[in-house]
């Protein structure tokens, strides 16, 4: 098989509007990185992962090493990853807490592994779902990821106030909803909690109900509540959603939690990397996973993830942040690939103004999206487009998510207390 000729790491920001979760409000700015693997025959495959320094140094640091390697030779890429890793010094504050060495190398890795097997599929004409499996569907459901959010970003008078306005009552909950579900007639709500006082966020999740009779919700606090209060919270939601995601930190009392809920807790925090497997399972902590490609290793190890889900009953969706379209199109892939799909995945992309793939923004219609047409992820980069988005990243000055510090802007004695309530 051919092989690697040129490897590219880009970092690129675009604008992500105020929105609240457990952590803060979303900056002005969200980062990402690309990734160009050029095989042998001048065919480059696509890539995009987290843009925080820490991560993309070690992109950086591993991309030399790749040249040479056989395309398909991923045991080769996942060495350079870890070498990379292991010579890259990630300052602590630079590094997430829930990033071991062994996930910032899968998620390294997974970064490489995208774009190597976008590279491969093009080499053979074939779609990435191909090489995953087989593709068992062409159209994959997502979900509306619906935000508690700021009218606009108050401390950077440069940025107008986005299209969606403030949302953060019930009310202003369920138009953001309506106006997701007439733009992209999702199916399925899911709605990011863990930023004001629980009762009030289960209210909002009544009026969703109240507002769409027929749709799956979920509700999603990122840990932000103690297990009692999950629990005290439970007669009102369970009747209206079809599962509870993140609400408590921790496999043991999560595991708590679940035994006290007839319906199917989920996670893309407390199970995140091989290691939390065994021990969500024998605790019966969880019974649906979030899983994500970018963390957990790039396609292949999802789809093996995907596996070890069926075989001990588990539900798998998939988790995202705030993406572009090539991750969209893996994720996409992927699930065409992945049989036991078994509820609507979570996508940012509702959020996000423009693209830097040729033709623009991928469409999400009927809450779906048909999985972009091979070779490889069935996208191209724009070159216009990606050059502009890698000046915003040279001058936008963030160089790490911090969704704390934003926001300190606007309540300056804010904590990210986990459990809060
Ligand atoms: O399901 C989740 O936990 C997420 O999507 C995590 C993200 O960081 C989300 O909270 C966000 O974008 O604010
Ligand atoms: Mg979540």
């Amino acid at each position: 098989m051919p092989r690697i000729e040129h490897v590219a790491v880009t970092p690129v920001a675009f604008r992500d509007p105020p929105l609240l979760n457990a952590a803060g409000v979303h900056e002005p700015w969200c980062l990402r990185s690309i990734i160009e693997v050029t095989i042998e025959g001048g065919i480059t495959g696509l890539g995009e992962t987290y843009g925080d320094d820490g991560i993309r140094r070690c992109l950086e640091a591993a991309a030399p090493a790749l040249v040479g390697l056989d395309v398909t030779d991923l045991a080769g890429l996942e060495r350079a990853a870890q070498a990379a890793c292991a010579a890259t010094t990630i300052p602590a504050k630079e590094s997430s807490s829930r990033t071991g060495q062994d996930m910032l190398v899968a998620r390294v890795f997974g970064a490489f592994e995208v774009a190597a097997t976008d590279a491969l599929a093009r080499h053979l004409n074939l779609p990435v779902a191909s090489l995953l499996g087989g593709q068992v569907r062409d159209s994959i459901p997502f979900a509306a990821y619906l935000f508690y959010k700021f009218e606009r970003h108050r401390f950077d008078p440069s940025i107008p106030a986005d299209p969606w306005g403030e949302a953060l009552t019930p009310e202003g909950v369920v138009e953001q909803a309506r106006r997701m579900v007439a733009l992209h007639g999702f199916r399925s709500l899911k709605l990011k909690a863990g930023v004001l006082e629980p009762e009030a966020e289960v209210e909002a999740l009544l009026a969703l109900r109240a507002a769409f009779p027929d749709a799956p919700l979920r509700i999603d606090p990122n840990c932000a509540w103690h297990v009692h209060t999950a629990l005290k919270l439970l007669p009102k939601m369970l009747p209206v959603l079809e599962y509870l995601e993140d609400p408590v930190p921790g496999i043991t009392p999560m595991a708590a939690v679940q035994a006290a809920c007839p319906i199917p807790l989920a996670t893309n925090m407390c199970v995140v990397a091989w290691a939390h497997l065994a021990p969500a399972i024998r605790q019966d902590a969880v019974r649906v996973i979030l899983s994500d490609h970018h963390y957990w290793g790039g396609l292949r190890a999802s789809r093996e993830l995907a596996r070890i889900c069926a075989v001990w009953g588990l539900g798998l969706s998939m988790h995202s942040n705030s993406h572009l379209g090539i991750s969209l199109a893996a994720m996409a892939h992927l699930a065409a690939a992945t049989p036991n799909l078994t509820y609507d995945c979570d996508t940012h992309y509702p959020w996000l103004d423009d693209d830097l793939i040729e033709g623009g923004k991928l469409p999400i219609t009927d809450g779906a999206l048909r999985v972009p047409p091979g070779p490889g992820l069935g996208v191209t980069l724009d070159r216009a487009k990606l050059a502009a988005m890698h000046a915003d990243w040279q001058r936008c000055g963030i160089r790490k998510r911090d969704d704390g510090t934003e926001m300190r802007k606007y309540q300056p004695d804010w904590q990210d207390k986990r459990p809060r309530w």
